[in-house]
């Protein structure tokens, strides 16, 4: 297998060549870049990314071999060491000639996926088509059941962690990666477009459902680019400051847009938006990523099984299913995103 990831740096200087990594032909400002380093400087420019997929892929390759299947887990990163391409060429080295790609985000989209098959096309083109091995992406998971009920999970506790009063009025508050909106356009799987934000509400939904919470909000955070350029709204510390007209004494925040506890998450959200919070008099809660729940990794062996034995996907949401595509074959060929 290969579990193909984001990555991040692991040093003070290896964060502004990781940033500058990721950002390459985007429209992204140099203060929207020394902004963010910043916020890496606060962990001793060391992102969380790396150790926890690596936690990840140690409980996999157990989840795998647990079912029968001995496999060996490979580690690339699109962005940052151990790069994707320098895997690939390992894979290669060691007489792989199939994979199955794990990509760690559970959505459909540009960044999600779309971006995940052309770093697959990219690190296959560096090796060669004629050593490189075939790799097939697996399918996107936003509504697997185990995915689900991880994030549901986190939330009930979360609410459990406010006084009886504080949680009876209590705001159930989802949150996930802002995207462009020009990125929303592009048609998803079905011919629609908003791909991306119409599968991070079908994960809100049904994580609100198997709560037993009714109303909750979804909302946007980490947008970069320059103001100008239209994102995903409304951000989460806007969105703070309207609850708190609205007088919601206390807000549970669902990051049921990130996978894991990466940077996102422990500054965006521990830090900035805890401080919105605290500055607004509201209580605040964060729940816990499904990355740290051994269900995540049990959904993990289950796409690998819907794939090598032929299962019936385990899927909560209507919309149809997507994102799985041999060798980088751009999504949209496939009808895709
Ligand atoms: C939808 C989405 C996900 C969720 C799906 C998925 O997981 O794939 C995601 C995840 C992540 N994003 C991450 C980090 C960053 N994202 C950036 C920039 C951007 N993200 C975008 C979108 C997304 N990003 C976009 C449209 C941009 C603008 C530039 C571009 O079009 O590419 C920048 C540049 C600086 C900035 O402007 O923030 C950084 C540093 C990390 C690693 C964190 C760590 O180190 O722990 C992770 C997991
Ligand atoms: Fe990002």
């Amino acid at each position: 297998m290969l579990y193909l990831s984001f990555g991040g740096p692991e040093g003070p200087e290896e964060v502004r060549p990781f940033l500058e990594n990721v950002t390459r032909g985007r429209n992204v400002p140099p203060e929207r870049l020394d902004e963010v380093a910043e916020h890496y400087h606060h962990f001793g420019g060391v992102s969380p990314i790396n150790r926890l997929n690596r936690e990840v892929m140690v409980s996999l390759t157990s989840e795998l071999a647990g079912r029968g299947w001995d496999l060996p887990v490979y580690f690339g990163n699109r962005n940052w060491h151990p790069l994707v391409e320098d895997t690939v060429e390992r894979m290669a080295a060691d007489g792989v000639r199939r994979a199955l790609v794990f990509a760690t985000s559970a959505w459909g989209g540009y960044s999600g996926c779309r971006q995940y098959h052309e770093d697959i096309a990219r690190a296959r083109a560096a090796v060669g088509q004629d050593r490189a091995p075939d790799l097939v992406k697996l399918r996107q998971f936003y509504d697997h059941p185990l995915f689900v009920a991880a994030n549901a999970d986190a939330v009930t506790n979360a609410y459990a962690e406010f006084d009886e009063a504080t949680r009876a009025g209590a705001r159930l508050v989802f949150t996930a990666h802002s995207v462009p909106l020009s990125a929303e356009e592009r048609p998803g799987a079905d011919g629609r477009s908003s791909w991306y934000s119409r599968q991070v509400h079908e994960s809100a939904r049904l994580v609100a459902e198997a709560v037993g919470v009714a109303d909750y909000d979804v909302v946007w955070q980490s947008r970069s680019g320059p103001p100008s350029v239209p994102w995903l709204e409304p951000d989460i510390c806007d969105h703070l400051e309207r609850l708190h007209t609205e007088k919601v004494p206390a807000v549970v925040v669902s990051p049921v847009g990130f996978v894991s506890d990466h940077l996102e998450v422990v500054w965006d959200l521990d830090n900035e938006a805890a401080e919105k919070a605290q500055e607004l008099g509201m209580g605040y809660v964060r729940a816990s990523t499904a990355g740290t729940d051994p269900r995540y990794v049990r959904m993990i062996g289950d796409l690998v099984a819907e794939h090598v034995e032929g299962h019936q996907a385990r899927k909560l949401s209507p919309l149809v299913q997507a994102g799985c595509a041999t060798n980088g074959t751009l999504c949209v060929a496939q009808g895709c995103c």
